[in-house]
């Protein structure tokens, strides 16, 4: 399979033209107001439509409650929901057949207990997102530009697909997808000049850096 890039909290029409422009994948946007990514419900339904079809519109969102999914649910009309913050397997199964989308959970990551999670999500989950395990203190559970050790994940046996991010740059996804055998990479703050303000030449570097990758794994 090809490798998925995803570049998370477009906010733009310009931002979002040029991530579909260079070839996304994955368009994400984020629905938790403490973000400074977080898009309204009107600006979601505005960019989502811009997408049309050029990409899977992923929509971001923190222990939302099923009103919350309602509405995103109708403004973005998501391809696949992204659940970021501790949703429990269980809550994971009840999304999916409430609102009939994939899920990808985001999985936190500091040390290998924190693998232990994955035979739960696993029976449930579409995808998995491994990100860096977010401090204690931290205002949001991601978007924070710290990358975890990669190494964690190298002998991984996971029978689902899983795609990584976390600190991620034009400069290291290669080394990223290489340690982790990840068959996709999820980037926000490595694509930004400041937190929430996408720069459209890191936007492209990155999806460059991810493609050449797989142009060296088909030789
Ligand atoms: O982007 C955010 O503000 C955000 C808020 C809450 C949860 C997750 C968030 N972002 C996601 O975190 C990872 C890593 O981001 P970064 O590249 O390190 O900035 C990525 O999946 C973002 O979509």
């Amino acid at each position: 399979m090809s490798l998925l890039v995803k570049i998370c909290g477009l906010s733009t029409r310009e931002t979002l033209e040029t991530a579909l422009d260079a070839g996304a994948d994955m368009v994400g946007f984020v629905f938790f107001p403490p973000s400074p990514r977080h898009v309204s419900l009107e600006t979601g339904r505005d960019l989502g439509r811009q997408v049309k079809g050029r990409a899977l519109k992923v929509a971001l969102t923190v222990d939302a409650d099923d009103a919350t999914f309602d509405n995103i649910v109708d403004a973005l009309s998501p391809d696949i929901l992204q659940l970021h913050g501790q949703e429990s397997a269980a809550r994971l199964r009840d999304i999916k057949q409430k609102f009939g989308r994939p899920v990808m959970k985001a999985v936190p990551v500091a040390t290998s207990a924190d693998l232990a999670v994955l035979p739960g999500y696993a029976a449930v989950a579409d995808r998995i997102l491994f990100d860096a395990r977010a401090p204690k203190d931290a205002t949001r559970p991601g978007g924070l530009g710290a990358a975890f050790d990669w190494h964690l994940l190298e002998h991984l046996d996971l029978k689902l697909p899983y795609m990584v991010s976390g600190g991620l740059d034009a400069d290291n996804v290669a080394e990223a997808l290489r340690v982790t055998g990840a068959g996709g990479a999820d980037v926000s703050s490595g694509v930004e000049s400041a937190p929430g303000v996408k720069d459209p030449e890191l936007i492209k570097a990155f999806i460059r850096a991810a493609r050449a990758t797989q142009e060296l794994s088909v030789r």
